[in-house]
């Protein structure tokens, strides 16, 4: 037999993606399909239409043409599909896919000689997904906060506190507005777990993956009584609703490495695909990005594309209403209310917090339009001549920048630019701090804004790893004041740029990595998309995991020994001392500006509590 290959797909707001990889790892081919230019018959923009009241969505019957037509491309591209062992998928998380109660007779044997689409239009019971920039569901969101007892009481129960996106509310929405249409829904998916569906076609909606149903708030990640929220499931449609709503939601695969079927006939008579591949859980957009990087205990993973979300790895359960947590999305973990299995090899629970922040690259990229005539160069090269370099060249200036609402902190709205007096002392400084509409010198707005994004990242992080005493130790001579990443992993667009990569070291005070790829004799940074990658991790794993006595192999493990097969394989050409280990390259690590800012994230914090004081007042007025 030759080596087996492995799939992953992607299904985000703005396109749908796939990433065919080796049987250790290697990316061979990506392809994707693009809903606006690729559908434009649907009339999405970034992938999605603007409806009434805050309501972001897009047509469901959109994700099934694409699936159509990414596999053609994908046949016309010649991928060796017959190769492929193990498929899973990836989507948006929140967002939520309603299946009619005809949907089982039509998902289980569809005729392979016509595309899905003309054959699926009578399988849903919704003709819309709520996207996850969806914001009509505010009143939804206090009835479920109040049915719990509060916002920082469902972030304990669910792991976050209430969030319009989240599927919950989404859920209690259509059950307002559309009653009968939710009478009618036999089977509530999320979008990993739908196109998990669409990939068995065997006449089951498959169960929603655990890590990924924590973007729900509905799902208790209590550890002794892990399951669907009774409390919660009766707030959104009554004591007498409440069986018959966890029955739409229905199972919750938590071992994201068991195989929940076997890829439909329809892509093996059609496409040429192995009877025998198998299928795996889906899991979220962010889940799936946090496997492509194999995470330890305390490190942190910075992704900077349309928006910056900063992940961190954590053993334990710390939720938080600023932030999200989930459970690691590859993990062996005890078995939940729903499972019947034992799990012999079954790993303590783990979890990764996740922040978000709604003005990343496009608030950076508004900044360098507007003082640096859309030239990255010209930005670096303003930060780069008045960043830090020794313990006391103390930022004297602030900038934040909220362009739009900001998700944290909630609402932050505005721009609110500051400077201070380090020589006034610690008590006088930020009190005397004075705001201006803009510096003196515009070289300060570039190194400004990146100050306040990254310090907010070196604050808030260290608020999660309150209780992680790995992340205490010093570095590189470094006193270290407040608990810290011990590992920074970049990824999205905006980590192609080093200046911005070296300042993250700084300010996090920890060393900064990429995934790289060893092509034509050089380490490269990768060009593939973290997203379907990570979760071809995942149906690595899970397929190993169906090998002789290799049960219980964990994640991390199958990750490790994949990695170290490709280093012998390049046969001890490309080693250097810059790889973090195979394929994982330091880019930058903390230097004399470290000691600075170490000193200056209680600054930060107080500066920020003001901009939020001074944009109540400017609100007022
Ligand atoms: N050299 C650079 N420096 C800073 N930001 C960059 C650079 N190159 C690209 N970007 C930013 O990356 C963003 C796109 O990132 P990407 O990860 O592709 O986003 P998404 O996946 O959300 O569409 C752009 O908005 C751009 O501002
Ligand atoms: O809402 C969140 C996370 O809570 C977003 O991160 C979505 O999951 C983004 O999906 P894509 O834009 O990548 O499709």
């Amino acid at each position: 037999m030759s080596a087996p290959y492995f799939l992953g797909l992607d299904a985000s707001t703005q396109s749908l993606k796939a990433s065919l990889l080796s049987v250790n790892l290697d990316v061979k081919s990506e392809c994707s399909i693009h809903f606006d230019t690729d559908l434009p018959h649907y009339g999405t923009k970034g992938g999605v239409l603007f409806g009434q009241k805050g309501e972001v969505h897009s047509p469901v019957l959109m994700l099934v043409e694409a699936l159509d037509l990414l596999f053609e491309k994908i046949k016309k591209a010649g991928w060796d599909v017959e190769k492929i062992r193990g498929v899973a998928a990836a989507g948006q998380q929140h967002a939520s896919v309603y299946w009619s109660k005809s949907s089982s007779s039509l998902l289980s044997s569809p005729d392979s000689s016509s595309p899905l689409l003309p054959q699926l239009q009578d399988a849903f019971s919704r003709p819309i997904v709520p996207n996850w920039q969806d914001s009509s569901t505010t009143r939804e969101c206090k009835e479920l906060e109040t049915a719990v007892g509060g916002q920082q009481a469902l972030a304990q129960i669910t792991g976050s506190k209430a969030h319009e996106r989240f599927t919950g509310a989404q859920i209690m929405r259509f059950k307002r507005i559309d009653p009968s249409a939710y009478d009618n829904t036999d089977r509530i998916s999320l979008v990993s777990s739908a196109v998990t569906t669409l990939l068995c076609l065997d006449g089951e909606v498959k169960g929603i993956d655990e890590s990924d149903a924590c973007g729900m708030n509905l799902w208790t990640m209590n550890r002794e009584e892990r399951g669907w929220s009774e409390q919660l499931l009766e707030a959104i449609a009554g004591k007498e609703g409440a069986e018959e709503l966890a029955k739409k939601l229905g199972k919750v695969e938590s071992d994201g490495g068991k195989p929940v079927g076997r890829i439909g006939k329809w892509f093996v008579e059609r496409y040429g695909f192995d009877p025998e591949s198998l299928v795996f859980p889906g899991t979220g957009d962010n889940p799936a990005t946090f496997l492509s990087l194999t995470l330890r205990e305390s490190e942190g993973l910075i992704s900077m594309g349309t928006s910056d979300v900063v992940l961190v790895s954590t053993s334990n359960y710390y939720p938080l209403p600023e932030h999200h947590a989930f459970f690691h999305p590859a993990q062996i973990a005890p078995p939940s209310s729903q499972d019947s299995d034992k799990r012999e090899g079954a790993e303590s629970l783990r979890y990764f917090n996740m922040l978000v922040y709604k003005n990343g690259s496009l608030t950076r990229e508004h900044v360098r339009n507007l003082y640096f005539n859309k030239s990255w160069d010209a930005f670096n090269a303003a930060v780069e001549a008045l960043r830090p370099r020794s313990f006391d060249d103390l930022p004297s200036r602030a900038a934040f920048w909220w362009l739009l609402p900001d998700i944290v902190p909630h609402n932050a709205h505005g721009i609110y630019k500051y400077t201070t007096d380090p020589t006034s002392g610690p008590y006088f400084e930020v009190r005397n701090a004075e705001r201006v509409k803009e510096f003196s010198n515009p070289q300060q707005e570039a190194l400004a804004i990146l100050e306040s994004q990254l310090l907010n990242y070196r604050s808030r992080s260290s608020t999660i790893l309150e209780e992680s005493p790995e992340a205490f130790p010093s570095t590189a001579g470094i006193e270290i004041s407040l608990p810290r990443l011990t590992r920074v992993y970049a990824t999205g667009g905006a980590s192609a740029n080093r200046t911005i990569l070296s300042l993250m070291a700084d300010v996090l005070c920890t060393q900064v990595c990429k995934n790289v790829d060893y092509l034509d004799g050089e380490w490269r940074d990768v060009q593939w998309n973290s997203c379907s990658v990570g979760v071809a991790y995942k149906a690595r794993w899970g397929w190993e995991r169906t090998q002789k006595g290799r049960e219980w192999t964990s994640f991390d493990q199958v990750i490790k020994e994949c990695r170290e097969k490709r280093r012998k394989i390049r046969g001890g050409e490309g080693e250097s001392s810059d790889l973090a280990e195979e394929g994982i390259k330091v880019i930058a690590t903390p230097g004399e500006g470290a000691r600075a800012y170490e000193r200056r994230v209680e600054w930060w914090r107080e500066l920020e509590a003001k901009a939020l004081e001074d944009q109540k007042e400017d609100e007022g007025q």
